[in-house]
């Protein structure tokens, strides 16, 4: 039974709800269903502790997260293991999560004895002119289930480090991260108040903490729909709004690529983590001479995957997250063939003997897809791709760009000057070449352009700039009144 952490407590609800292992349908644990009242609780808390917090000199906070990085460490295959239980995806991707949540830690505790400001010249004698980093307050974050702990570490160690109280919605499908990254601070000796974790609905705890006049920053990774909804309601409260939100990847396979290392890009991009992921490739824009050379060793290594428990070493694709995405995903493929897609393999749940208890999608592929058909224009998030033929770059980089999301895109090519030409005019935030379209370093920002954000970056030192305020300090240590935005001679 998971609890609520406020104010450095553990508070149980009475109402929960079932979380559920979604590679068998088994019962793993039951979650609070809190309400607004938890979420003001959280709040109160929070204002105290950030006062005090905030004048604890950076360093030594930061010291909490090097010893929260250690914990992590020492129980990194346990938690991989409970990531792959709530969560699905297989466990070497869990270990993979589990050691971005650790390089975090020792990455934004470094940040303890950086924090860089700015100092700059001042217009006039005897004076000092700085800019300095100062946090903002109390901050919200809302996490989704597909990366339970490493965005919710994105976004909490840099907001902790920087001074700020935290107060963390997860999402209702993933509890069991929130739950042990709570207790691996308050193990890590993380005053009281300084991070609050509270369960529930969106549509309820996720309102409150929008909606709460004394959270000043709320940072979001989650679907379009929400986000907008979210943006919204930030903007009319003037609040700060950071939104990490869906994409609509794609690999480009040019005529002179590998083309083994290119499917190899592609299948860990596409079915890696079942397709469940914000930079997952969803298309494969090819140029036409290689397309039919592409499609059959797509097609062989496809017949490789092992699909099931993701607890299982050997399985390399795991389960769908619950019944209704994956109807969300069969829905989609039954448009693709309605709007004229050729399916080459793939297109239905997997539902006989072993996968019967769980949810589970077959890896599928379509080609002779148009750019504009709904399949290569939304996102599917699942493992479903769709193959769109080019006749050169240009057009390559044109259908790339023509979709509402800029996250992730990749260009597999041995020409430098393609490689050059296409990170300048791919409208993404990340462009990876030669490699598929996810694997992101927590020391780079993360984020993208269009439906996909709002500018803001997780991870990286850019994720300061959401728990951070500039504050431009000007000394003056001449002894009498000088006044700038005048004639500077006007002072002598
Ligand atoms: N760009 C990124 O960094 C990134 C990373 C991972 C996932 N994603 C995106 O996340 C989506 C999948 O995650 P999901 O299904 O959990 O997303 P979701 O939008 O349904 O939920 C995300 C979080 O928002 C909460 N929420 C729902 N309604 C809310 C409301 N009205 N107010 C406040 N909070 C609310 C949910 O409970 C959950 O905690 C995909 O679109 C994926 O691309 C983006």
């Amino acid at each position: 039974m998971l609890e609520n952490y406020i104010d450095g407590k553990w508070k149980g609800h009475s109402t929960l709800t079932d979380v559920i292992n979604p590679a068998n349908g088994e019962i793993i644990a039951k979650v609070p269903l809190s309400s607004e009242k938890e979420v003001d609780e959280a709040v109160q808390a929070a204002k105290i502790a950030q006062k005090q917090w905030a004048k604890v000199p950076a360093p030594q906070r930061a010291e909490v997260l090097y010893k929260v990085g250690n914990i992590m460490k020492e129980r990194k295959e346990e938690l991989a293991r409970l990531l792959t239980l709530e969560n699905g995806k297989v466990i070497e991707e869990a270990r993979g999560e589990v050691q971005e949540g650790i390089d975090m830690a020792f990455y934004m505790a470094g940040e303890g004895r950086r924090l860089f400001g700015q100092t700059t010249p001042a217009e006039l004698k005897d004076k000092f002119a700085m800019s300095i980093r100062v946090p903002v307050g109390v901050v919200a974050i809302v996490t989704p289930w597909n990366f339970p702990i490493a965005i919710a570490t994105w976004k909490s160690f840099p907001a902790i480090v920087a001074g700020n109280a935290v107060i963390w919605k997860p999402a209702t499908e993933t509890p069991i991260m929130a739950y042990e990254l709570a207790k691996i601070f308050e193990e890590a000796g993380l005053p009281k108040g300084v991070l609050n974790v509270v369960f529930g609905k969106g549509s309820i705890v996720g309102e409150a903490i929008v909606q709460h006049p004394d959270i000043q920053v709320v940072s979001f990774t989650g679907s379009n729909e929400v986000g907008r909804t979210i943006a919204s309601e930030c903007g009319r409260q003037l609040k700060k709004v950071s939104l990490e939100m869906g994409g609509k990847n794609a690999v480009i396979v040019m005529d002179d690529a590998d083309l083994d290392l290119a499917v190899d890009g592609i299948i860990w991009s596409a079915f890696g983590t079942s397709g469940q992921r914000c930079t997952a490739c969803s298309r494969v824009i090819v140029h036409k001479d290689v397309q039919k050379e592409l499609e059959k060793r797509l097609l062989e290594k496809m017949e490789q995957l092992t699909i099931g428990n993701g607890l299982d070493e050997q399985v390399k694709v795991g389960p769908i997250i619950n019944q209704s995405s994956l109807e969300k995903i069969h829905g989609y493929v039954e448009l693709g063939k309605r709007e004229g897609a050729k399916l080459l393999a793939g297109g239905f749940p997997l539902t006989e003997n072993e996968y019967k208890y769980g949810w589970f999608y077959a890896p599928t592929l379509f080609t002779n897809v148009h750019p504009n058909m709904r399949i290569a224009q939304e996102e599917i998030f699942g493992p479903v791709v769709s193959i769109i033929s080019v006749s050169s770059l240009e057009e390559a980089i044109e259908v790339n760009n023509q979709v509402s999301y800029g996250l992730s895109s990749s260009i597999f090519t041995r020409d430098v000057n393609r490689v050059f030409k296409a990170q300048r005019d791919l409208d993404t935030g990340i462009v990876y070449v030669n490699a598929g379209t996810i694997g992101a370093e927590i020391h780079l920002p993360f984020g993208g352009t269009k439906g996909t954000g709002n500018g803001h970056r997780d991870s990286g030192v850019q994720a300061l700039d959401v728990f951070t305020e500039w504050r431009t300090v000007y000394v003056d240590y001449s002894g009498k009144l000088q006044r700038a935005q005048i004639d500077i001679e006007s002072n002598e």
